[in-house]
Order: C-alpha cells, then sequence, then structure tokens
C-alpha cells in the first residue's frame, strides 16, 4: 500500500482520491478548510463539490501540507492552476525525500505562458522530485466518483514512470492510457477549455448542433496550430487529451466552461457568471494566457482572439460569432499538398 498525496480538495482532487482509495492505497488529502476536513473525516462526504456522494473511509483529509506529503512516494497536484506555484512554494519546506509528481490541473500560466510541468519543475529541486508527470483526459469528476466508465491519459517523458502512474490509477472503471508527448497533453487539456466556453457561448446565444461542431472541429484545429508549434506531436491531439477532452468539455452540462460560456451567452456578465458558479473555470485565465502566448509565437488563433474580445474587451458574444464567420475566405487545411493523393 503506497501513501499518496492528493493536493487539492475540490471536485477532481476528491474524485481522484476516490479513485485511489479503491486501488487501495493510503490517500492524505490536502485542503485548505478545517471545516471541509473534518466533513470528510468524519461523515465522509464532501458536500459542496461531489454532492451525493459518500467517500470510502481510506481517505485521510487535513489541513496540514506537511502532514500530507509527509512519507509520501506520490504527490497528486490538483489546485487551480493559479494557486500551484503558492502551494508547491510551501510544499517545499516539508519535503524530506524525492517524489514522483503527478498534476491533473488544466491550464497555463499567464504572464509566463508555463505549462503546470513546467512551473513543477521551476518550484521543486531535481532533488527532491523522481519524476514529473500529467493526469487529463475527457472526466468529470461527477462521473468518476459515480464509478462510472472513465478513460484517461497518464503523460510522462519517461514512459516506465508513465507506466507506473498507470498502475496507481487503472481500475475497472478508470481506464488509464500512456503517452510520452506531455506537451502535447498539458496543452490539449488547458486550451480546451477556451473552445468550451465558446461552447457554451453558442449554446447560450441559441445557435445549434452545426454552430458547435464547427466550434469543436475548428477549435482543434488552433489547439494543434499553436501546440505543435510549441514542440506537440500532432497526432496528441487526435487522442483522449486532445480531441476526446474537446468534445466531453463542449457538450456535457458538468462543464463549468461550457456551462459559464452558456451564461455569457445569455447576456450575464462575467463577474457574476463566476461568483454563481463558485468553482474554478480555468479557461478564462487560459484564454488570457493563450491569447497572448499565440501572438508572441505568429500563430493564428480566431476563436481563442474572439473569445479574449468577449471575456476582457467587453465584446457582445453575438458580434464575435459575426465576426467569425466574416472572416476572410481560406483552406481547410494550410498546406493544401497533404490533402491531395
Ligand atoms: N472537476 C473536474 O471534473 C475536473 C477538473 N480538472 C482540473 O482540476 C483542477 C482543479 O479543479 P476542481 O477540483 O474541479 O476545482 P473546484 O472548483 O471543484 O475546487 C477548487 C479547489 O481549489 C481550492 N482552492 C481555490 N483557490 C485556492 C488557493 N488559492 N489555494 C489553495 N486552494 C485553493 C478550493 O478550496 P476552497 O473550497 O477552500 O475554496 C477547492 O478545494 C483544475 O485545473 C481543473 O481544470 C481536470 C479534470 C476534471
Ligand atoms: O476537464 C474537465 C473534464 O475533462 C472538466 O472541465 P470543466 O473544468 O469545464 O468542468
Amino acid at each position: 500500500m503506497n501513501k499518496i498525496a492528493v493536493i487539492g480538495s475540490g471536485s477532481w482532487g476528491t474524485a481522484l482520491a476516490l479513485v485511489l482509495a479503491d486501488n487501495n492505497h493510503s490517500v492524505f488529502l490536502w485542503g485548505r478548510r478545517a471545516d471541509q476536513a473534518a466533513e470528510i473525516n468524519t461523515e465522509h462526504t464532501n458536500a459542496r463539490y461531489l454532492p451525493g456522494i459518500m467517500l470510502p473511509h481510506e481517505i485521510k483529509a487535513t489541513t496540514s501540507l506537511k502532514k500530507a506529503v509527509d512519507g509520501a512516494e506520490v504527490i497528486v497536484l490538483v489546485t487551480p492552476t493559479k494557486a500551484l506555484r503558492e502551494v508547491l512554494h510551501e510544499m517545499k519546506g516539508h519535503l524530506e525525500k524525492p517524489a514522483v509528481f503527478v498534476h491533473a490541473s488544466k491550464g497555463i500560466e499567464p504572464g509566463t505562458y508555463k505549462r503546470i510541468s513546467e512551473i513543477i519543475e521551476e518550484e521543486i529541486p531535481d532533488s527532491l522530485r523522481t519524476a514529473v508527470a500529467v493526469l487529463s483526459g475527457p472526466s468529470h469528476a461527477e462521473e468518476v466518483s459515480l464509478r462510472q466508465p472513465t478513460t484517461v491519459t497518464v503523460s510522462c517523458e519517461d514512459i516506465k514512470r508513465a507506466e507506473q502512474v498507470q498502475d496507481l490509477f487503472i481500475n475497472q472503471n478508470f481506464r488509464v492510457y500512456t503517452n510520452p508527448d506531455v506537451i502535447g497533453v498539458e496543452l490539449g487539456g488547458a486550451l480546451k477549455n477556451i473552445i468550451a466556453l465558446g461552447a457554451g457561448m453558442s449554446d447560450g446565444l441559441g445557435y445549434g448542433d452545426n454552430a458547435k461542431a464547427a466550434l469543436i472541429t475548428r477549435g482543434l484545429a488552433e489547439i494543434a496550430r499553436l501546440g505543435t508549434s510549441m514542440g506537440a506531436n500532432p497526432l496528441t491531439f487526435a487522442g483522449l487529451t486532445g480531441i476526446g477532452d474537446l468534445i466531453v468539455t463542449c457538450t456535457s452540462v458538468h462543464s463549468r466552461n461550457w456551462r459559464a460560456g452558456n451564461m455569457l451567452g445569455k447576456g450575464i456578465a462575467l463577474e457574476e457568471v463566476l461568483s454563481q458558479m463558485g468553482m474554478v473555470v480555468e479557461g478564462v485565465r487560459t484564454t488570457k494566457a493563450a491569447y497572448e502566448l499565440a501572438r508572441s509565437v505568429d500563430v493564428e488563433m480566431p476563436i481563442t482572439n474572439v473569445l479574449y474580445e468577449v471575456l476582457f474587451n467587453g465584446k457582445e458574444p453575438k458580434q464575435a460569432v459575426d465576426e467569425l464567420m466574416k472572416r476572410s475566405r481560406t483552406h481547410e487545411v494550410e498546406d493544401l499538398s497533404s490533402l491531395r493523393a
């Protein structure tokens, strides 16, 4: 039985703790609120984030980072992206031996444009980490906690390490694949949230399935365009962490990004949307980061650009869609020769 620390007791951290406890690991779940830790330890519920779910008694909740990581061979990071650096910074002082770091958050840091594995590598010295891996894919916490069939991918440049992490999580309800393309897996997971905001907005405006299919398909094209320019393998975007996660996030009522976009499409202001959600909507900050990153590397991202204008410059959602439809005509694939027999 491995001791595993799960850092972040929101919906996804709690659902992953449940998967690990189902697999007979000893799980310490860290969150910042004492009332929540007490609820998890005594009632075995996390009613705010996973209402109606009984958690395995093996999950031990704590507000002490030291207690959570003490002796843990594996540390699973699942805070919102914006909280990660601060948490890692504090955690570093409590680490006594190297651990495998697995993260399951989906974002890019505005300003630095760093992926999460890069943030971990910056904050935790080489001597205190044996590997950094990412777990991503189409996986809403609400369904995972009901033990409904779910597939994800674990990515690590060292594929043997990825297989070790695969072993920790895999079970009959939670199927885990591996992929060595960390850049592609992280960027697919982060950037799909932008397109999900757009898909929700389209639904909120009353547009139909044609519009949503267009957003998913052209969204994937711009995710892959930016991703490959950053060094990702284009094939990764055809997998679970690319199109797979894009489909689930653009079409599921569980998606916070879709729901936030839907409210924006109905004319509700961003601040009101975020306060009504009460949960992290990663796509908002990621839109800013991706917009700036794409400009800095000169990659065209039309959907991201109009969403940036809606979120941060007050453009009306309807006008954003009109502008996308009126862009100058173009080919579906930039390199036409790749389509010819
Ligand atoms: N939910 C899902 O189905 C999935 C989520 N993810 C990703 O997982 C990550 C976490 O999301 P999720 O669990 O859903 O988020 P939730 O909104 O469900 O929960 C957020 C958690 O983060 C805590 N938190 C917020 N701000 C801070 C901070 N500054 N320092 C420390 N903790 C903080 C909250 O604590 P408090 O309650 O005290 O405010 C809460 O425990 C995101 O990157 C998301 O994209 C990935 C796949 C699936
Ligand atoms: O990443 C997710 C599912 O794979 C969760 O998406 P939301 O953050 O939009 O709920």
